[in-house]
């Protein structure tokens, strides 16, 4: 009964409700609105990418996760984010869970600051107060995570994301959560090819999936992206934006691993 994910989320309202009682909603929202004008669009960064005739992709700063444990000993987000940058990126993703993913959230400052890509904040969303969380924190898109949310939290913490500037990654991994998220108005939808719940990884998923996808939504595969051979399997199918951890955070240099996988 008691999954990872459910753990997860029973930690993120714990931890909500503790930096409420540090640091009131309506503070956190002050300070995301003032960020407002700062936000690089995330959604343009990737299309304009792939408009270009490159692959669009979300390269992640990921230190650990509860499936593989450390990752990357030598952790140095500003140094990873400007060797993405550097090598093609469209956008970053930084993981700022601390408990199971060894994140935070200065992690995502660090990147953000090092170069000039658009920053998604990649989280456990359950509540506003951490939308305005990361507006705070200079992000410019937060992910929200059909497998963990009602109809009516997903619309409202949607809405709340697009009040302070922020654009939004919705996360599926079946045909009902595909369904549930294209009620939303965001166009950015991703797939995730890894279950949350069990771990189980296959590309089958966005494969699955992909025919379910309206035109007008930029489909982006997550995660299990490790050879050139599963990037080939990706583009042959027209899909053409990724999000990529691993197989960089395993590399010496990140950059490097990404010009090659997707060269
Ligand atoms: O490291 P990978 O297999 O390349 O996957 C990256 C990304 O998709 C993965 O980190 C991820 C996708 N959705 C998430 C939700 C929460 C935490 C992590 C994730």
């Amino acid at each position: 009964m008691s999954d990872i994910l459910n753990r997860i989320v029973e930690v993120k309202w714990e931890e909500v409700a503790a930096a409420k009682a540090r640091r009131s909603l309506a503070s956190q929202r002050e300070e995301a609105e003032a960020r407002k004008d700062e936000r690089l669009g995330f959604e343009r960064s990737l299309r304009a990418t792939i408009a270009q005739g490159h692959a669009g992709v979300i390269a992640e700063i990921k230190k650990a996760s509860p499936s593989k444990g450390v990752l990357r000993e030598d952790f140095k987000p500003g140094v990873i984010a400007e060797t993405y940058a550097r090598n093609g990126a469209a956008c970053l993703s930084v993981l700022t869970d601390e408990r199971f993913f060894q994140g935070s959230a200065a992690y995502l400052r660090e990147a953000r600051a090092a170069c000039e890509l658009p920053v998604l904040r990649k989280d456990f969303m359950v509540d506003e107060y951490q939308v305005m969380e990361a507006g705070a924190m200079g992000a410019d898109c937060i992910l929200l995570i059909a497998a963990c949310l009602a109809d009516s939290q997903m619309a409202d913490l949607e809405a709340a994301a697009r009040a302070v500037g922020l654009d939004v990654l919705v996360e599926v991994h079946d045909g009902a959560e595909l369904d549930r998220a294209l009620k939303l108005k965001t166009p950015l939808v991703g797939i995730n090819n890894r279950n949350l719940r069990t771990f189980d990884v296959t590309l089958d998923t966005t494969l699955a999936l992909l025919p379910r996808v309206p035109a007008d939504r930029l489909l982006v595969t997550e995660s299990g992206i490790l050879s050139q051979a599963d990037v080939k399997r990706m583009l042959d199918a027209n899909v053409n934006a990724f999000l990529v951890g691993e197989a960089f955070m395993r590399a010496p240099d990140p950059g490097q691993a990404l010009a090659t996988l997707f060269g």
